[in-house]
């Protein structure tokens, strides 16, 4: 079974009618690539599959996402389904604490009391965020005192901490130097090993290089999905082909 399944989902902001009858599967553990030119909206996608856009005033969807082949549009419990579903975002957003209280703080919210169940997680996250060596020395300085690269992982490792089964990346290296995100890159094929991630990236080499399956969007519409190599090599529609080849987007 796929792990999350978009069909027919449409959304509107107001009168703006932003994604346009998607239909969209998305496997386990392989990296889901989201691609296409500004405003065509692979964020507003990513942001439907854990209902963040549920947040945003005037919005209206009707369509189904299946987790699991539950769809999330139904009475469903969204903080359960958050907790689920992570998310990283394109600026890196430590909170103004330690290290270490960043990574704990939402299992420490979940009620978790056990001060080696948190160390221990705290460890395992920062480790398989690729950040343990650089960091466990100061667990307990400033996260806003790590470099933006830094950030990001420390991001990745709290989203690592609520143990999801799937982590959205709204552009998570757009705002870093090229080594931090080479870091990140390498740090993917890690992650698929565990998660579910679904990845919007303006950078088409960047697809190529982290992605399984790759789905372009022009407009509100899915053009097409497919492997990545598929996609990139043998498009079959004219805009994929426009985009991919760099004539325009
Ligand atoms: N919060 C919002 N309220 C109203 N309209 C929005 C909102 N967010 C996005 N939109 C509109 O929805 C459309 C899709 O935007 P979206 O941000 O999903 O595109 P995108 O492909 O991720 O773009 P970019 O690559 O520039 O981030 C655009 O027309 C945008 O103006």
């Amino acid at each position: 079974m796929n792990k999350l399944e978009v069909n027919n989902l449409n959304l509107f902001y107001g009168e703006n009618h932003a994604l346009k009858n998607i239909s969209l599967p998305i496997p386990a553990k392989q990296v889901t690539a989201l691609i296409g030119p500004s405003g065509c909206g692979k964020s507003t996608l990513l942001r439907t599959l854990n209902r963040m856009n549920d947040l945003v005033a005037g919005v209206t969807i009707n369509g189904d996402v299946l987790f699991e082949g539950e769809n999330i549009y139904s009475d469903i419990d969204v903080k359960q389904l958050r907790m689920r579903v992570g998310m990283v975002f394109q600026k890196p957003n430590p909170f103004p604490m330690s290290i270490y209280d960043n990574v704990a703080f939402g299992l420490k919210a979940q009620g978790e009391k056990d001060q080696q169940v948190i160390a221990d997680m705290v460890e395992e996250s920062l480790r398989g965020a690729a950040l343990w060596d650089e960091v466990k020395e100061r667990l307990h300085s400033p996260a806003l005192g790590l470099s933006g690269g830094q950030q990001q992982r420390l991001c990745i490792a709290r989203a690592i901490a609520m143990q999801p089964e799937v982590i959205l990346m709204d552009e998570p290296t757009s705002a870093l130097d090229p080594i931090a995100t080479h870091k990140i890159e390498e740090l993917m094929d890690e992650l698929r090993k565990k998660f579910t991630i679904v990845i919007v990236t303006h950078s088409m080499n960047q697809a190529k290089r982290i992605s399984d399956k790759t789905a372009f969007f022009w407009m509100g519409e899915l053009v097409e999905h497919a492997d990545t190599a598929t996609l990139f090599q043998h498009p079959v529609d004219s805009r994929t082909r426009g985009y991919v080849s760099g004539e325009f987007g």
